[in-house]
């Protein structure tokens, strides 16, 4: 059995530049990942199931196919194999939340996939393959610090990010990718990619500082939970940035120690039972 962690992916920064033709957004977003996730187990069968169980399971919608399973599809057809697998997928991410719950899935299927099937298509092919199931897919492949720009297809290795602590904070609320894309306004941003690693996690929020997430006003727009959650986010001790990830409404407090970390979000769980809370490193 191969057992894949797709981790949650977090925006630290995201500026919208531009827009192309056919109405997707140009980014120029700083993309990291949190050592909280979905698991996948697969084993090999002779056709292709998956079931889903986890504490977030029942938030996937029963509509349209799972990105599990279309992403294990395109890479049989891509791969040309008839082998199939069964696939249990452990849910732990809110749906719809601005962390790439569904691409983490959707990128830990291929690099599941092609270990269990023992088959590889050229990174070109794979790049392609994973930017046709979602615009986040290309950069939860990599797993690492990226600086992800173009609608996400353009990735390139961030300066390594120094130790740090997150505090990921969903309201349980869906906020839809295209709504919010849709809801924003006024002009484009300047690409201000971060160029030096940090020394530490202060200096890494000062530099985020400088940035921002330009979807947050949008998101706002159209759930004004989203500025509640990072007020409660930003006054609590030992934050030292609270930012949106994403389009939402997933949002992020960044500290040095896990310790505060977790007293973060143990006085946030108090103070807001109906809230998601998850404290979880940052991966290097
Ligand atoms: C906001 C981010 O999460 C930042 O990492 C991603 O850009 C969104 O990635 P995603 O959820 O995988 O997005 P997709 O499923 O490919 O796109 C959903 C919809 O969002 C809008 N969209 C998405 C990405 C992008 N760069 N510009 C857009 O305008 C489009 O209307 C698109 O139809
Ligand atoms: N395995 C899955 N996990 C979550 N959502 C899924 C999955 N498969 C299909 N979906 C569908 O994909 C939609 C978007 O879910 P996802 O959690 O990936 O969004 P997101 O957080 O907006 O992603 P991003 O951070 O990339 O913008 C859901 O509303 C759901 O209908």
């Amino acid at each position: 059995m191969i057992t894949v962690f797709a981790p949650a992916k977090v925006n630290l920064s995201l500026h919208v530049v531009g827009k192309r033709d056919d109405g997707y957004h140009l980014l120029d977003s700083l993309v990291a990942f949190a050592g909280v996730g979905d698991t996948l187990d697969m084993e090999p069968a002779d056709t292709l199931t998956l079931d889903i169980t986890g504490p977030t399971a029942a938030l996937i919608p029963d509509e349209g196919e799972n990105i599990v399973l279309k992403a294990a599809r395109l890479l049989a057809e891509a791969t040309g194999t008839s082998l199939g697998a069964t696939i249990l997928l452990t849910k732990r991410l809110p749906v719809a939340a601005g962390i790439g719950g569904g691409s983490a899935d959707a990128a830990a299927t291929l690099t599941g996939l092609m270990q269990l099937w023992r088959v590889e298509l050229a990174p070109e092919r794979l790049a392609a393959l994973a930017l046709s199931i979602g615009a986040d897919v290309p950069v939860c492949l990599s797993g690492r610090p990226t600086r992800m720009r173009g609608i996400g297809e353009v990735l390139e290795p961030a300066p390594p990010l120094p130790p740090a602590w997150l505090v990921l904070v969903n309201p349980m609320v869906p906020l839809h990718t295209p709504a919010v894309f849709k809801a924003r306004t006024g002009p484009f941003s300047a690409a201000e990619p971060l160029t030096e690693s940090p020394a530490d996690a202060k200096a890494l929020a000062e530099a985020l500082a400088a940035r921002r997430n330009d979807l947050t006003p949008p998101a706002i727009s159209i759930e004004p939970v989203v500025g509640e959650m990072l007020a409660a986010i930003a006054a609590g001790p030992g934050c030292l940035l609270a930012r949106m990830s994403g389009s939402g409404a997933t949002c992020f407090g960044l500290y040095a120690e896990e310790a505060e970390a977790r007293a973060a979000a143990a006085s946030l769980q108090t103070t807001h039972p109906g809230w998601w809370i998850a404290p979880a490193p940052l991966l290097g």
